[in-house]
């Protein structure tokens, strides 16, 4: 069989084979741009998710056996290959996911650039040499070779929102490393992922060293976490499950990019031409839907007005419509989520805000809302929107801003604005997140650059080069001369 059925239909990938499920149930998915069927993924059972992953386990030791630049180059044709399905590939993505096709197009060469990267970085892995005499009691005859070696079978879980991206930067690291993977893609951008991994089939994949499992996370997820054979979970979604699967897992590393709430502080003496694009472009790209997006902003009271007004004049400028009609802002993932962004303006308009201004509202299409005088009563303070609306917090001195950050319960990313550099590392000094962005929008790349997130934002650190760390172990191997 194909990944592709004449009916429409695709199949998920078993020890390079395209397969459905043996019950024949699919999993239908539907554009959230005009609700159109775009595809059908396998609904696995979990007995089906069980030789998946002991599919997986069965050829760990010979891929780990198998040469560090023989995977470099099995890594570069994959990116190779993906270069040239790039056309079908974000076209399927705009679909399944409703970004514009130049913003899924990107998200595949973005995608083929970091296997690049990664191919390389890869090959300087290299692990360390220590000799015993530092400590009392040992001598220079007892040395230990600290090599590093893979975990073994690695489940990967993406989002919806990078569907083929936040896919391939744990596959990557974990395939350049000798680790082995089963793949668990989004059910809202499955379709993608597993073009994304009829492009590793044609790089020459062995079989058996990437598995797919297609199905609903409620309905296989907590299966293939606890299973037996996963040696180590890299996850990116919502941080509820992401609690949750830290929760379920035994005694094995798990990785989680969870939600953020980063916050752009905006000081007196920014430049504010430049803090309003930023804010604008950080705030409303892909319509909020991204894990680093500005989630609310804090600013001083005093340039308050200013920046609102040129702000809002941004946005204005902004087009809202589909993303097949090229339009900036463009509908949500799905009915549910658009119905908390709505919950959220209106808490926020019962207790007081001043809506400056006030998105189309039209089934899961919102257009951008800008709410001032936000307070922290008010749940958009505090709650990660993953939509387009924006809360302005006004704020007396940069203090307020620290204080507020403090007690917010995610910790990914923060943007301070701000001429004033000294003061800028200041404050960023005393911020409890990731990263802290001067002068620039809250962002997760270049891939290359640490990704991390603390508190409810995540555990463990991504980008690629800390990605290939978070693949390897320690393994000591002591020389008693
Ligand atoms: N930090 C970030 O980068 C992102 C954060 N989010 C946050 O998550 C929310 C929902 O987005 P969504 O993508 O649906 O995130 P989810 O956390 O719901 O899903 C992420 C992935 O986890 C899977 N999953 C669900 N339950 C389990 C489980 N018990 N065990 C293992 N895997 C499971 C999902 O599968 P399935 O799709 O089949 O349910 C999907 O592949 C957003 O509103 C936002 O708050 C979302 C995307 C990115
Ligand atoms: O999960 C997310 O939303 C992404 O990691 C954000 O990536 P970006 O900053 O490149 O959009």
């Amino acid at each position: 069989m194909t990944l592709r059925q004449q009916n429409g239909q695709f199949n998920t990938l078993l020890n390079n084979e395209w397969v459905e499920s043996g019950s024949g149930e699919t999993i239908k998915i539907y554009s959230p741009d005009d609700h159109a069927l775009t595809g059908e993924v396998p609904a696995l059972s979990q007995e089906e998710v069980d030789t998946a992953i002991r599919s997986t386990a069965a050829v760990q030791e010979n891929w780990e056996a198998s040469e560090g630049h023989e995977r470099s180059q099995l890594l570069h044709r994959w990116a190779d290959e993906l270069e040239k399905m790039t056309a079908e590939i974000g076209l399927m993505i705009h679909k399944e996911v409703g970004k514009t096709l130049s913003s899924a197009e990107g998200e595949v060469k973005r995608t083929a650039e970091l296997i690049r990267h990664t191919a390389e970085e890869g090959l300087r892995t290299h692990g360390s040499f220590i000799q015993g005499d530092a400590f009392p009691g040992a001598s220079k005859s007892t040395k230990a070779m600290v090599q590093k070696v893979p975990h073994g079978v690695v489940l990967a879980v993406s989002p919806f929102n990078y569907p083929v991206n936040l896919a391939a930067s744990k596959i990557a690291p974990a395939l350049i490393t000798g680790n082995t993977v089963v793949f668990k893609p989004a059910t809202q951008g499955a379709v993608s992922g597993l073009l994304m991994v009829e492009a590793l089939v044609k790089a020459g994949l062995p079989e058996g060293v990437l598995n797919v499992v297609t199905g609903r996370g409620s309905v296989i997820g907590d299966f293939a976490v606890t299973h037996p054979k996963v040696d180590m979970i890299t996850f990116t979604g919502g941080t509820d499950t992401g609690k949750h699967i830290a929760g379920k897992a035994s005694m094995i590393p798990v990785v989680l990019e969870l939600g953020g709430k980063d916050p752009a502080i905006v000081l007196e003496d920014a430049d504010l031409d430049k803090a309003a694009k930023e804010i604008v472009s950080g705030a409303f790209s892909y319509s909020g839907q991204r894990c680093t997006a500005i989630k609310r902003v804090m600013v001083m009271d005093n340039v308050a007005d200013e920046l609102l007004q040129k702000v809002q004049e941004l946005v204005k400028g902004l087009k809202v419509g589909k993303s097949s009609e090229d339009a900036s802002v463009t509908p949500m993932i799905d009915q549910k989520s658009a119905e908390y962004v709505l919950s959220l303006i209106d808490d926020a308009r019962n207790k007081g805000a001043v809506i400056v201004e006030e998105g189309l509202q039209e089934k899961n299409l919102l257009g951008p809302t800008l709410l001032d005088h936000v307070t922290e009563d008010m749940e958009v303070a505090w709650e990660e929107q993953f939509g387009p609306v924006l809360p302005f917090m006004r704020i007396a001195n940069e203090l307020e801003a620290v204080d507020l950050e403090k007690r917010n319960a995610y910790g990914l990313q923060a943007s301070i604005f701000t001429k004033n550099l000294e003061n800028a590392f200041a404050i960023a000094d005393k911020l409890n997140v990731g990263t802290v962005q001067v002068n620039g929008k809250t962002s997760r790349g270049p891939d290359h650059f640490p990704f991390l997130g603390v508190k409810n934002s995540g555990q463990g650190v991504q980008g690629i080069g800390r990605s290939i760390d978070s693949m390897l172990r320690d393994k000591v191997l002591v020389l008693n001369l």
